[in-house]
């Protein structure tokens, strides 16, 4: 288990069982057993009507039940972020799970009750570190948006749409978000009162619910211009919403393939965070594309999973639980015998299900509460499945046996290893040490931060900052400098809504200043235009006009208009132009030889490689019509991208569909599971259908002009190197 200081935590949150539930007589069936493990005590049903339960255990960096606080959440969880951010860090905490599992709750608090949750809390501790010495040179922007249906909308700015863009250095700019500066605690929640009313105003139109879309607060510390550390805070929609897709409205449908689809790219993002993974695929959605620099370099993240103790959400419970487990499960240990084959490990996962226990299910009049084998579920449904299940049980027990004999003798070699090898290590340590010098001031720049224990106490700002938190009772929350704020009164918070409702259109107009966030990324892109067009003007027009010729004269776009009725495509083709502007722009994008990155200026003003240079790379009885141009290899690259984008949905349309058969435990269960699969299906013919087209019309392509359909070892070795200017997850490859 990793621990706190790894660049993401995952956090589990129970909730109480709510006034609801306790009078359908729901049953608690979560059981926090220590501050890192989760037991789901899942009630099922064989088909002779007698019950039995499943349980389920599942480990995490911290577990909270249902008595812990929003407080207690903040110091053990998110705190140690906000201190991360005061060094420089793009720090992102989340909240996920099912609409009512207490998200909200979480991050925004409960005004009526007086509960803080985490915005305030983490600006109370901004708000004190900004009075240190070291930082008084920030102020803070804050901008509040929300993301619903793959677009964008400024909860600051009357829900106007923001434009997303990546330019050609990677970076994403969000065009048109308006970005507030505040100098207070309580300025910070005037303007998160204001972007809720708007967000709560324009569900009401648009009768959405709050739990079909992203609301993401981001709080900029800012030197100038300059981002010196970055917050964000996301409320996420409803993670059962991405079941939606079954829904008999296609608008609904949408909006839930949208957000299956966000959430799943937020989970490929961070588990390839966690691994350190050169490459992650930030482009599978908006909204992992606007999280893009927070989930990159230095960052954390904190993922608070947030789960209903109810029995009748346990299946929701246990995909949100399965959901947290996933990502960081790649640095289990028990994960390593996979590793070498994601595919495999993928579709391997959805049939594993290793933590399982069954036990007789105790009725709440009886006794007893006796533990069942595998073997007593003979009479189920399903025996041969049940049999499978017992197989694959022995299996797991077996190399698992089998792991701990390997580890052991491992280790035991390691020891030896270390042993035999400490007298050499002495010699390198001491050269070693010869190196530190240069690095201590570094260390010690570190070391002088001001940790969030060493802060002081109070001073005017600090009882600015409390008027607004004397309207949440903070209880026991020890100060940022280990003191307690257990002074602070609760107070008439109404009162304080109303006057944050009043107040919101003159005081947020007089008292902060608004900074459309374009102009600073605005000054970042005129240096990058003016490289753009001063490097390579002749090249860069000559290169337009080769792809205009090419694309007409090929009909591409063909290709493409067949997908215009589909959403997905159609952000698929965005992300390709966008990836095309990056090739085209990026003057590393021929280096791929080791020799046009080197290059004058005038040596890349053609776009076509000289044919002898060609010939002389392997399989070149293919160009002998004519050379090989930069187009041919875009449009090659764009094939390949194309069949590497279809293969991961494939894979995720499988891993569901397997998901899908392992549900299914009685008849009841048929209607449902067929009617899934064949969407299911559905949705994979059209992918299948699509790429087929795709590829004929490349063949046909190639072979008129007299090109090879198929790649020579030399294409593929640029396509290999490529990658990361083509976003192509190399888990797959
Ligand atoms: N830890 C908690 N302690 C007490 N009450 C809680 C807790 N968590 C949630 N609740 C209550 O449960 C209800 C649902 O919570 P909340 O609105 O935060 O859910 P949500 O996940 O944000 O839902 P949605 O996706 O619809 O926004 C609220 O009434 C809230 O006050």
């Amino acid at each position: 288990m990793s621990d706190l200081a790894d660049k993401i935590v995952v956090v589990i949150r129970k909730r109480p069982l709510g006034k609801k539930e306790l009078a359908k007589k729901d049953e608690d069936i979560v059981d926090v057993q220590s501050d890192q493990s989760v037991i789901v005590k899942e009630v099922k049903q064989k088909v002779d009507l007698t019950k039995y339960v499943e349980e389920h255990m599942f480990n995490f960096d911290l577990a909270f039940d249902q008595n812990a606080s929003n407080q207690q959440v903040y110091l053990n969880a998110v705190r140690p972020i906000i201190e991360a951010a005061f060094n420089k860090a793009r720090v992102t905490c989340f909240a996920y799970g099912q609409t009512g599992s207490g998200k909200t709750h979480t991050m925004l608090g409960d005004v009526e009750k007086q509960i803080p949750g985490m915005y305030i809390l983490a600006a109370n501790d901004i708000f004190q570190l900004l009075q240190q010495p070291e930082f008084q040179h920030l102020m803070v922007g804050v901008s509040f948006f929300e993301i619903y249906c793959g677009k964008l909308f400024d909860l600051l700015n009357q829900r106007g749409q923001i434009q997303i863009r990546e330019d050609a250095k990677g970076n994403v700019n969000l065009i048109n978000l308006m970005e507030k500066k505040v100098n207070s605690v309580q300025s910070l929640m005037q303007i998160i009162t204001q972007g809720q009313t708007v967000r709560v105003t324009a569900q009401n139109g648009a009768n959405n619910e709050s739990s079909r879309s992203h609301a993401i607060l981001q709080i900029n510390l800012r030197a100038g211009k300059n981002v010196f550390g970055k917050l964000s805070f996301i409320d996420l929609a409803g993670s059962e919403r991405g079941a939606d897709v079954q829904d008999s409205n296609k608008q609904t449908r949408i909006d839930g393939a949208e957000i299956n689809k966000s959430l799943l790219a937020l989970k490929e993002c961070i588990r390839a965070l966690d691994l350190n993974k050169n490459h992650t695929p930030f482009r599978g959605s908006k909204l992992t594309l606007v999280l893009k620099d927070s989930l990159t370099g230095n960052c954390k993240t904190v993922m608070i999973g947030n789960i209903s103790p109810s029995s009748s959400s346990s299946e929701h419970t246990l995909n949100t639980l399965r959901y947290a487990d996933r990502v960081k499960e790649l640095k289990k240990p028990q994960d390593k015998q996979f590793q070498g084959d994601y595919i495999q490990r993928e579709l391997m996962l959805a049939r594993q299900n290793t933590n399982v226990v069954r036990k007789a299910y105790k009725n709440p009049d009886d006794e007893d509460d006796e533990d069942i084998s595998c073997n007593s579920m003979s009479n189920s449904f399903f025996p041969q499945q049940q049999q499978q299940q017992q197989f694959m049980f022995q299996q797991q027990q077996q190399q698992q046996q089998q792991q701990q004999q390997q580890q052991q003798q491992q280790q035991q070699y390691m020891i030896q290893q270390q042993y035999q090898q400490a007298n050499s290590y002495v010699f390198q340590q001491q050269q070693q040490q010869q190196f530190i010098p240069q690095q201590q001031p570094q260390l010690q720049q570190q070391q002088n931060q001001p940790k969030l224990s060493q802060l002081p106490k109070t001073s005017s700002q600090q009882n600015q900052n409390n008027n607004i938190l004397n309207r949440f009772n903070l209880g026991s929350l020890p100060t940022i400098n280990g003191g307690s704020s257990s002074n602070i009164m609760p107070n008439n918070t109404k009162q304080y809504t109303q006057q944050a409702f009043l107040q919101q259109q003159s005081s947020c107009n007089s008292i902060m200043t608004e900074i459309p966030q374009q102009q600073p990324q605005l000054f970042q892109q005129q240096p990058y235009q003016q490289n753009k067009t001063n490097l390579f003007p002749q090249q860069q027009l000559q290169f337009n006009q080769n792809n205009n010729n090419l694309f007409q004269e090929n009909n591409f776009d063909q290709g493409y208009q067949q997908q215009q009725s589909n959403q997905q495509s159609i952000d698929i083709r965005q992300d390709s132009m966008v990836e095309e502007e990056l090739c085209i722009n990026n003057p590393n994008y021929f280096s791929v030889t080791g020799r046009y990155s080197q290059e004058s200026q005038s040596s890349r003003q053609s776009s076509t490689r000289p044919l002898q240079e060609i010939n002389n790379y392997e399989g070149t009885k293919y160009f002998n019509n004519r050379s090989f141009t930069n187009n041919d290899y875009q449009y090659q690259q764009h094939i390949l991208n194309e069949h590497k984008q279809a293969i991961d949905k494939i894979v995720e349309i499988t891993k569901d569909e397997m998901i899908n058969l392992q549900q299914v435990q009685s008849p009841q269960d048929m209607s449902q599971y067929v009617s899934k699969v064949m969407f299911q299906l559905q949705n994979k013919m059209d992918l299948i259908g699509n790429l087929y087209q795709k590829m004929k019309q490349y063949q046909k392509d190639f072979e008129t002009r007299g090109m090879p359909f198929q790649p020579n070892s030399h294409t593929f070795s640029l396509f290999q190197q490529d990658d990361n200017l083509l976003n192509i997850d190399d888990n797959v490859v």
